[in-house]
């Protein structure tokens, strides 16, 4: 196998995108000193629309799709994603070549008035687009007044400060990529409050049979959080879910055992189910698929559909 002299690396524009696709690119140049590394920056269908929530799109891999076109084309030889916007099933070409140590799964509380979701007055203005994000949201303070706010980071902080929210969720890997560490008030954690599916993870795709590329990648692959978000993974792709549904989960890992906190919602937010399940090693592969199960043998299926 011949090792390449220079690695092309898709790449949406996004403030976010382009920190995520940086780290992995300095992270390839301390591993392979002599590797010239290549941003291919590209826009995404996800990235145009905006006047519409995502949820009402429907659309899978919005964010994937023209730099999964890029490697197929040969104009770039992997891309980086953040992975919960990575469809639980890949096209059959392509493969998940590293995932990196993820880091804060949870959301973030941000508001210029209130410490905490507890501290909001009666009514408050909640700016969050995400549907996982509004049933728990509505389950735990259904006098809140919830409102749709899309864009990048940058976009909803300014909006936030604009006085168009009393407070917005925001994911708090996100924010503290892009520095605004200061920003995060309070984290809302489990087991009330549960990420997305892989949330906090970043990966790198590229052609599974692009052996040599996939060699360059594969020292940041990080084995613990593979197999948490691949669990992860597993229970959303039962509930045929992606992050347009309302479906949240995850997995931690300790000494050989797993555990997955899981919950469903329905569109309105009257509703949510819960769920969790352990594993040993040799059960691990099954228990995302288990946990999805038991959601659907209590109606998941039906709050989904709704
Ligand atoms: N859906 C957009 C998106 N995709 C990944 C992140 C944050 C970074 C991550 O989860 O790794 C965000 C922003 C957000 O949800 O606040």
């Amino acid at each position: 196998m011949n090792t390449p002299s220079l690695l092309r690396i898709a790449t949406r524009k996004s403030a976010l995108a382009l920190w995520q696709t940086e780290h992995v690119a300095s992270r390839l140049r301390a591993l392979h000193p002599g590797l010239a590394i290549e941003l291919v920056p590209l826009s995404t269908r996800g990235d145009e629309i905006l006047d519409r929530s995502l949820a009402a799109i429907g659309g899978k891999g919005l964010f994937l799709k023209e730099l999964e076109v890029a490697i197929e084309a040969g104009r770039a030889d992997c891309a980086v994603h953040s992975l919960k916007d990575v469809p639980m099933e890949l096209e059959a070409p392509f493969a998940l070549a590293a995932i990196l140590e993820r880091a804060d799964p949870f959301d973030a509380f941000v508001s210029n008035r209130y410490a905490c979701l507890d501290d909001l007055p009666r009514g408050a203005r909640v700016g969050t687009s995400s549907l996982r994000r509004q049933v728990q949201l509505r389950a735990h303070r259904p006098d809140l007044e919830l409102r749709d706010l899309r864009g990048n980071v940058n976009t909803r902080l300014a909006r936030l400060d604009a006085g168009e929210y009393d407070a917005i969720l925001l994911a708090c890997a996100g924010l503290m990529r892009l520095g605004f560490d200061a920003r995060i008030r309070d984290r809302l954690a489990p087991p009330d409050f549960l990420p997305a599916a892989a949330q906090g993870a970043i990966v790198v795709e590229c052609r599974a049979d692009d052996t040599a590329t996939r060699a360059l990648l594969a020292a940041l692959d990080h084995a613990p959080t593979r197999r948490c978000v691949e669990v992860e993974r597993a229970m959303n792709l039962r509930l045929g879910g992606s992050c347009q549904f309302p479906i949240a989960g995850y997995c931690t890992e300790s000494v050989d055992r797993w555990h997955l906190q899981a919950l469903v919602g329905d569109r309105d937010g009257r509703e949510i189910l819960r769920a969790e399940g352990f594993a040993d090693a040799a059960g691990r592969d099954a228990l995302g698929t288990q946990v999805a199960e038991d959601l659907l043998a209590r109606g998941a299926d039906r709050l989904l559909a709704g």
